[in-house]
């Protein structure tokens, strides 16, 4: 394995470990401060289509922001994870429109778009561990993002990237392997930082 590969491992465990320790208070004042800013974002708050996903656990919450996206008459897109780790798409109908699915994750219910449906989204809200000052992006290793992000490459179409973070994950470096692709901006209760 390469020292890359290994390296990012042993930095998802120590991030996954801080994450276990926020008390839930922190989450949720996180939460509410990371949708207010990231509704200031035009890239979010001009999308006709966004490309969400639902919260789970510690993660950065995104839930209130998907409900007021939605209010707003934004159509979001939620992921469906798929047995070989790939992406199909549903649209997301309220809180009342997700099932609980394989590993804590909430999925929409209703039809699958596919996993060309992410191809129609104007803005991408990636998941992640940490992000460096490059806009470079850890994400849980299972490569889902990774091919998303390959597949709107590979059509040509250039969405702005946006991940949602706690202020200490945006990291010194985050060791990049040759398909990473970075984010073109990240969102913390503290603030937004754009890359490019
Ligand atoms: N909320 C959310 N949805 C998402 C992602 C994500 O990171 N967060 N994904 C990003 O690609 C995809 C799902 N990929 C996942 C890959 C691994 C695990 C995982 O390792 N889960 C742990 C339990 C949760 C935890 O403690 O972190 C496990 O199964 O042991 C979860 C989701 C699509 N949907
Ligand atoms: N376009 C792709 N198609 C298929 N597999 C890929 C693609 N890009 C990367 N992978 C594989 O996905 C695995 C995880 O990659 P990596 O460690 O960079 O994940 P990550 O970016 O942290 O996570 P994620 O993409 O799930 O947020 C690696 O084994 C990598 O080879």
């Amino acid at each position: 394995m390469s020292d890359d590969v290994s390296d990012k491992q042993a930095i998802r465990a120590q991030l996954l470990e801080a994450r276990r320790r926020l008390p839930p208070e922190e989450v949720r004042r996180a939460a509410g401060a990371l949708a207010r800013r990231a509704l200031d974002l035009p890239e979010l708050s001009d999308a006709g289509t966004v490309a969400a996903y639902v919260s789970v656990g510690r993660e950065p919450g995104t839930r209130a922001l998907l409900d007021a996206l939605r209010a707003r008459g934004v159509r979001v897109l939620l992921p469906v994870l798929m047995a070989d780790n790939d992406l199909d798409w549903g649209e997301y109908r309220g809180a009342e429109g997700l099932l609980p699915a394989g590993r804590g994750l909430l999925e929409p219910d209703g039809p699958r778009l596919g996993p060309g449906g992410v191809l129609t989204a104007d803005a991408v809200l990636v998941p992640g561990l940490a992000v460096d000052g490059r806009g470079m992006r850890l994400g849980r290793g299972g490569g889902s993002y990774d091919r998303v992000l390959a597949r709107l490459d590979r059509a040509g179409v250039r969405p702005p990237l946006v991940v949602l973070l706690y202020a200490h994950e945006v990291i010194a470096r985050v060791p990049e392997e040759p398909h990473d692709r970075p984010v073109h901006a990240v969102v913390t209760p503290e603030g937004v930082r754009r890359f490019g």
